[in-house]
């Protein structure tokens, strides 16, 4: 659970840091349904309104490597508001801690190679757990 509380000066502050999620799916809840969340779009941040009961599902860096870059990993950040907290809820899918991830083989051809290296999952989430 992520929570924002409000700032009276919310250009001098930033809620999550840009990044892009590790796991494979993030499914996402903004739960008080403020708005915050930005997805980095050509190069623009563009804010990603929230839509009452539904639900963000992002794309995270292994389903990229899987998808040998079909499905991209998006780069997000969330700013904080001048009035509003702000709640929502990721729920981080993965694979398995001794997993390899790897595109997948039907995905790559001869005019197509893979863009990835094959990873341990533990080298790769190690660091950051
Ligand atoms: O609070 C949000 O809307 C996004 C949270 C997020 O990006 C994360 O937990 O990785
Ligand atoms: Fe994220």
């Amino acid at each position: 659970m992520n929570y924002y509380p409000p700032c009276p000066q919310p250009e001098k502050v930033i809620g999550l840091t840009p990044h892009s999620d590790g796991v494979g799916l993030t499914i996402l809840l903004q739960v008080n349904e403020v708005e915050g969340l930005q997805i980095k779009k050509d190069g623009m941040w563009v804010p990603v309104k929230p839509l009452p009961n539904a639900f963000i599902v992002n794309i995270g860096d292994m389903l990229q490597i899987i998808t040998n870059g079909i499905y991209k990993s998006i780069e997000h950040r969330v700013m904080v508001n001048s009035e509003k907290e702000r709640i929502s809820i990721a729920t981080f899918h993965t694979s398995r801690h001794d997993g390899v991830v790897a595109p997948a083989s039907s995905l790559i051809t001869e005019k197509i190679p893979a863009r990835f290296k094959s990873i341990n999952i533990k080298d790769y989430t190690e660091p950051i757990c």
